[in-house]
């Protein structure tokens, strides 16, 4: 017999991976994934089993690549221009407002909807459609539109409509002059060097184009809130990928910490702890209020403290420092100044851990195709704004051992990143040379 091809071996993936899924959702009562009206929220519940999440995201993966071998080379374009037209029709929808529109249950006819958004009947149902191809809303009859899972989320959240804004009028043009800003500028750290001085033509840098622009400045609250509720940053993610309760009553600091609810979701699931939220100024100004909201205990449990998050740590005896999408940021240089004002708490207790929660570049080929997509996005992402980047583990072990304080260094013990989860957790210790050798590294396969 001879061996499956790549294609056979991606569809018996799909095969065992959908019948894992599927087995999982008969067995809990749950309803299976659909696209349809009556379409569950969600497709795995966060608490279903690690198997059954890895499951979904083999399933995730072998799925685009059986499509990109099915597919013909020549069809490579057209099935590009698919994606920036999906892109067209959620803003040209969420403009329109035609998802507050239509109803919540129930169908709507094209000529009333188009009546209701003052929109041409044709184009409407032409963008309608398209955006179907893409599983957002679907027709419970020919003509007659409904929300599905996907589109009633752009109703329920309205952070993702900001989402969509901020995808549209920020990333997109900003992308779009990508290869101008290397053109222009090629290696550059500077944060006002980017793609986004070019698309906004702007001399200042991302950040303080839209801290100082109110229109951006409210699309990016927007665009954070949904990012926050989106599965692959959820916060939950952090309550799993750490043994927390090991720490019993321990002292958690978490740097560049606004708002406050990461803390939050930790000191609800995690009593015993307490907890040092640290920012800027002016954040911890919000960050106190948002505090000072929570119900006891959890208010009573939480901190907040102005910090530079360049000058020496106050706070020397806490069990974990944690550094949150913080470090991707920042250039390797200033990356390795925020990692170095933590090594001397972390001198002082080898107990004590640094905890940094980022994207960690898988190396090329080692995860599926959608899980290394959804990641790169991120890295291209940091490129075109800030002149960042998203690092592998090679180069979070460079920022760290440039951190060191040459009596020894910052060592990575543990990476773990949870299915569906865009982060990962670094578990970070301080390591004494030992006889004037340097640290050894351990090798995490990823
Ligand atoms: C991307 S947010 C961090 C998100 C947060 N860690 C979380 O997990 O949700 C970056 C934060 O860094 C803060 N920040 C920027 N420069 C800082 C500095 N020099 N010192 C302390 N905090 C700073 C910002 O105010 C902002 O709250």
């Amino acid at each position: 017999m001879t061996n499956p091809s790549h294609l056979e071996s991606l569809a018996e993936t799909i095969s065992a991976a959908s019948k894992v899924i599927s087995g999982y959702c008969t067995l809990e009562e749950n309803p299976q994934p659909s696209l349809g009206p009556d379409a569950p929220s969600v497709v795995l519940p966060h608490t279903a089993p690690e198997y059954v999440r890895q499951a979904r995201q083999q399933l995730l993966s072998a799925a685009k690549e059986a499509i990109q071998l099915a597919a013909e080379p020549s069809e490579y374009l057209p099935m590009l221009a698919v994606q920036y037209q999906y892109i067209a029709c959620i803003k040209w929808l969420a403009h329109f407002q035609v998802f507050a529109a239509v109803p919540l249950t129930g169908a709507v006819p094209y000529a009333q909807l188009a009546s209701i958004c003052a929109v041409p009947e044709r184009q409407l149902q032409s963008v309608a459609r398209m955006a179907i191809t893409s599983g957002c809303l679907c027709e419970t009859q020919p003509g007659e539109v409904a929300h599905n899972a996907i589109s009633r989320q752009f109703v329920t959240l309205p952070a993702y409509l900001g989402w969509v804004r901020f995808m549209t009028d920020f990333y997109m043009p900003v992308s779009a002059q990508m290869a101008e800003a290397t053109e222009k500028w090629g290696v550059s750290d500077q944060p006002n060097e980017t793609a986004v001085n070019l698309a906004m033509n702007t001399p200042l840098s991302a950040f303080a184009f839209i801290t100082r622009s109110r229109e951006f400045n409210k699309l990016f609250g927007g665009y954070m809130k949904g990012v926050a509720a989106s599965e692959g940053t959820a916060v939950r993610h952090l309550l799993t990928d750490y043994d927390w309760a090991q720490l019993g009553p321990g002292l958690v600091v978490h740097i560049d910490g606004a708002p406050g609810t990461v803390c939050v979701a930790l000191a609800e699931a995690f009593p015993r702890l307490r907890f040092v939220v640290q920012d800027t100024a002016e954040q911890t100004n919000q960050s106190r209020s948002f505090i000072k909201s929570q119900p006891e205990p959890i208010r009573s449990a939480i901190e907040v403290a102005s910090h530079d998050h360049y000058s020496s740590q106050p706070i020397q005896n806490a069990n974990v420092y944690l550094l949150r999408m913080v470090l991707h940021n920042h250039s390797d240089a200033n990356a390795t100044r925020v990692l170095a004002s933590l090594v001397q708490p972390l001198r002082a207790n080898p107990a004590a851990r640094l905890l940094i929660i980022d994207t960690v570049l898988p190396e090329p080929g080692q995860a599926g195709v959608m899980d290394d997509a959804l990641q790169r996005y991120r890295d291209l992402t940091m490129q075109q704004v800030f002149n960042t980047k998203e690092r592998d583990l090679a180069e979070f072990q460079q920022i760290l051992d440039a951190a060191g304080d040459g009596a020894g260094g910052l060592v990575v013990q543990n990476v773990r990143r949870s299915p569906g989860s865009a982060l990962s957790v670094i578990e970070v210790a301080y390591q004494t040379y030992v006889n004037g050798n340097g640290v050894t590294h351990h090798g995490f396969g990823y």
